[in-house]
């Protein structure tokens, strides 16, 4: 559904160029939720702007369900981005006007006629849980229910895209779980695709099931959740399943391994950790992520039998993440 190729974008400053995008290349699949995750600075921004096309790579290409939209006129673009909904962590509601009546905005403009408009507003309402407050104004609304208006606004046209820029970072933890929930039962119902644009690990652990983690304007690593947590020394997974604070006090040089799969491994995992007599557990987690299991676990090893420790783990199929020795 989308098709990012050797995007690269360099904004020219009075300082000198600024390479935000440098060599992105994704392929995002139909209904798939893709997290883009990744410090200030990383170009997740920057990333969105070329997927709405409201800035030009400077080379690459952006394809959004069939369209190259990095190459398209003024005049195709516009029927183009009606195909992208949009979510930002702002809603921007006109404040005049009711929540029904800034879901059907995006209609009025796209010629829809009224009569039809009401029926579909009242769908969207529906949809996003807020079938009885059509006629409450902004003002008269939560954050979480100004971000329902806004994801059933970005759904009007019935976009094959919705890209979601910080869509909770305004929002407590409880509203967040359930704005989270609603573009998951969004997606469920319409197939939508969804990219999610957000500092957040906790967003993409909610709701992805796929990543990209980008730095400094290039992909760090991208994936399927499944893939990304068992794979060993990924940056992701760590970001993802920490592994719990060791206690102050308790910094001697720890091992950092981990497993990763079905419930079996975990088992056979723990029996390993368990049953070797130099080696004990300081701090871990056990977690499912993208229907995997992922162990982590930070190991107090003697340090005359550390080779001999490390190598029985690796054999139980233990993956040593970092010898901190
Ligand atoms: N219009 C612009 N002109 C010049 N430089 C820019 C422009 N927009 C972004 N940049 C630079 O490009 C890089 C990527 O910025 P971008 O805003 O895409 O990052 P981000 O990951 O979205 O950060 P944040 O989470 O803080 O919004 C940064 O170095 C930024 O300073």
């Amino acid at each position: 559904m989308i098709t990012l190729q050797d995007l690269r974008k360099v904004y020219q400053t009075r300082s000198g160029e600024v390479v935000a995008l440098d060599g992105i290349s994704l392929e995002i699949p139909q209904g798939q939720i893709h997290g883009i995750v990744g410090q200030s600075g990383a170009g997740k921004s920057t990333l969105i702007r070329c997927l709405t096309a409201l800035e030009r790579p400077t080379t690459g290409s952006v394809i959004v369900d069939g369209a190259e939209v990095s190459a398209l006129s003024e005049a195709l673009l516009r029927q183009a981005r009606r195909r992208i909904g949009m979510v930002f962590q702002h809603v921007n509601l006109f404040e005049a006007r009711t929540a029904a009546a800034n879901i059907a905005y995006p209609l009025a403009i796209a010629g829809v006629p009224r009569a039809q408009r009401a029926i579909r507003v009242q769908e969207l309402l529906d949809l996003v849980g807020l079938g009885d407050r059509g006629d409450a104004y902004p003002a008269q609304l939560s954050g979480g229910q100004k971000q329902r208006v806004g994801i059933a606004r970005a759904l009007a046209t019935e976009p094959a895209v919705l890209l979601c820029d910080e869509p909770t970072s305004a929002l407590d933890s409880t509203t967040t779980r359930q704005i989270l929930r609603l573009i998951r039962d969004v997606r469920d119902r319409l197939g939508i695709t969804v990219v999610i644009i957000t500092h957040e690990t906790s967003v993409v652990r909610e709701v992805c099931d796929a990543a990209t983690l980008l730095a400094d304007g290039r992909i760090v690593e991208s994936g399927p959740l499944a893939d990304v947590v068992t794979r060993p020394g990924s940056p992701l997974s760590q970001a993802l399943v920490p592994v719990p604070d060791v206690g102050v006090g308790d910094q001697r040089a720890l091992v950092q391994v981990s497993a990763g799969g079905a419930q079996a491994q975990i088992a056979h995992a723990l029996h390993a950790i368990a049953t070797e007599p130099d080696a004990h557990v300081v701090a871990g987690s056990i977690e499912t992520l993208g229907g995997v299991r992922v162990g982590r676990w930070h190991l107090d090893v003697a340090d005359g039998d550390r080779v001999a420790v490390l190598s029985r783990l690796r054999a139980a199929g233990l993956a040593i993440e970092d010898d901190a020795a």
